[in-house]
Formats: structure tokens, C-alpha cells, sequence
């Protein structure tokens, strides 16, 4: 595994977020537009504030979510609402947002006009992923009704899955768009999801599918 360890969490963000930002830049340069994929959750929030403020060709930036809990953005639980508040401002308010959420009660009746909108943004340029105790990435969750579907290669980009262990019902890009992706960085923190890390090298995606991204990743992570 290629894991960098940092001494403390805000060593880490900006670490991250200056490597991003170069990664990023580095491909405007021969590209007219690039994809940075970002995870939800409670981890990218002080990464998200940093690259934010950095200077980037925004404009050319499309944006997009590993993953989105099927709740509306007034929810606390939305991963799209984190991502406007904390990403998309400053500098970066002129980034182009692809979405993974439309009102509807399902996740399958706006599935096919969500993925449209993703598929017009692969390649994944810059990947950043989080991980949760359970060694679920994205909303591939151990358990979940078609994880197996979502982690074999010919799995469409985009699709919707349940999990106990989720809550609602979700929507996650896949296996092989994230394996696709360019450049790939894991953000993980603490030592429970250290220990969670050292435990999927050895187990079947099924049961870890973080496993899907462990090889090509650059895994950061800081007590
Ligand atoms: O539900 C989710 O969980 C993972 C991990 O979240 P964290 O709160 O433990 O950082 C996240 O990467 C994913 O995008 C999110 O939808």
C-alpha cells in the first residue's frame, strides 16, 4: 500500500489539498476541462474549506460526488450540501456542479438523467475518497442489495443501492470508474480506521470494498 502518515489531521488536509490542486492544475494544461469526484461525510469538511481558497482555473473544474445519501439538500445527511457550503465558494463557486441528487422518493426514478450528467464527466481526474469503519468507500457498503452488480467490471458508472448499514437509500458511482480514475487519494483518520485499512488488504471486496482502489491509491492518513 502506498499510506502516508501524517503527524496530525491539518498537516494532512493541506498536504492533500496542495497535491490536488497541482494534480488538477497540471492536467488543465493539456486538457480543456477535468473532473475532481470528492467524497460526503465528516472527514473532507477541512479539505474541502483549503482547496476552496486555492488558485485553479475553477471554471474548468467539474465537480462531482463519490456517493449521495437520497435525501434532500436541507438534510444534515446531505453529502451535496457539505459540498456547496464547504467546497463550492470562494474561488471554487465557479466550478461546475454534476449532481447525484433530484427530488424524487427513489434514487431509480432519476437515476438514468443523473447518470447522463456523470458519464459526460469520466474520466475521473482527481479521486478522493473516504472510507468508514465498515471499509465501505463511496456507498459500496459490505452487505449492500447489489454490491456485487457495482463491483463487477461491466457495472454501468452510476447506480442505486441499499445497505442496513447506510440508512437511505444511495446512489454511488461504481468499481471501475473509480478504478479508472487518474490519480486516486484515500482520507482516512483515526485509529479505528487504521485498523479497518490493515484489515481489508487481506479480505475479498465483498467484504472490504474499499479493496477495489487499495492498489492505484495514495492512502493519507493522520491520527
Ligand atoms: O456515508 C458516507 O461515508 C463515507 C465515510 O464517511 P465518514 O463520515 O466516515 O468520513 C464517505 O466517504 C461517503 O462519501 C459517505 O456518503
Amino acid at each position: 500500500m502506498n499510506l502516508i502518515e501524517y503527524p496530525d489531521r491539518e498537516l494532512m488536509m493541506l498536504a492533500l489539498a496542495d497535491k490536488v490542486a497541482s494534480q488538477l492544475r497540471r492536467a488543465l494544461e493539456v486538457e480543456e476541462r477535468v473532473t475532481l469526484c470528492v467524497p460526503g461525510g465528516t472527514t473532507p469538511g477541512p479539505v474541502f474549506d483549503i482547496l476552496s481558497g486555492l488558485d485553479l482555473d475553477w471554471a474548468r473544474v467539474w465537480v462531482m460526488l463519490n456517493d449521495e445519501r437520497w435525501v434532500d439538500e436541507t438534510s444534515p445527511r446531505s453529502n451535496t450540501a457539505l459540498l456547496r457550503n464547504r467546497l463550492l465558494r470562494g474561488a471554487a463557486a465557479l466550478a461546475h456542479l454534476v449532481p447525484l441528487y433530484a427530488p424524487a422518493a427513489t434514487p431509480e426514478e432519476r437515476l438514468e438523467e443523473l447518470s447522463h450528467g456523470v458519464r459526460s464527466a469520466l474520466p475521473l481526474t482527481v479521486l478522493m475518497l473516504g472510507m468508514g469503519a465498515d471499509m465501505h468507500t463511496a456507498s459500496l457498503f459490505p452487505g449492500a442489495d447489489r454490491l456485487a452488480e457495482a463491483l463487477a467490471p461491466d457495472a454501468p458508472p452510476v447506480m442505486a443501492l441499499r445497505a442496513e448499514a447506510a440508512g437511505e437509500p444511495r446512489i454511488t458511482l461504481t468499481a471501475p470508474v473509480l478504478r479508472a480514475a487518474m490519480h486516486c487519494h484515500l482520507l482516512i483518520t483515526g485509529a479505528e480506521k487504521r485498523a479497518a485499512l490493515e484489515r481489508a488488504a487481506s479480505l475479498p471486496e465483498t467484504e472490504a470494498p474499499v479493496r477495489i482502489v487499495l492498489s492505484n491509491a495514495t492512502i493519507h492518513w493522520a491520527p
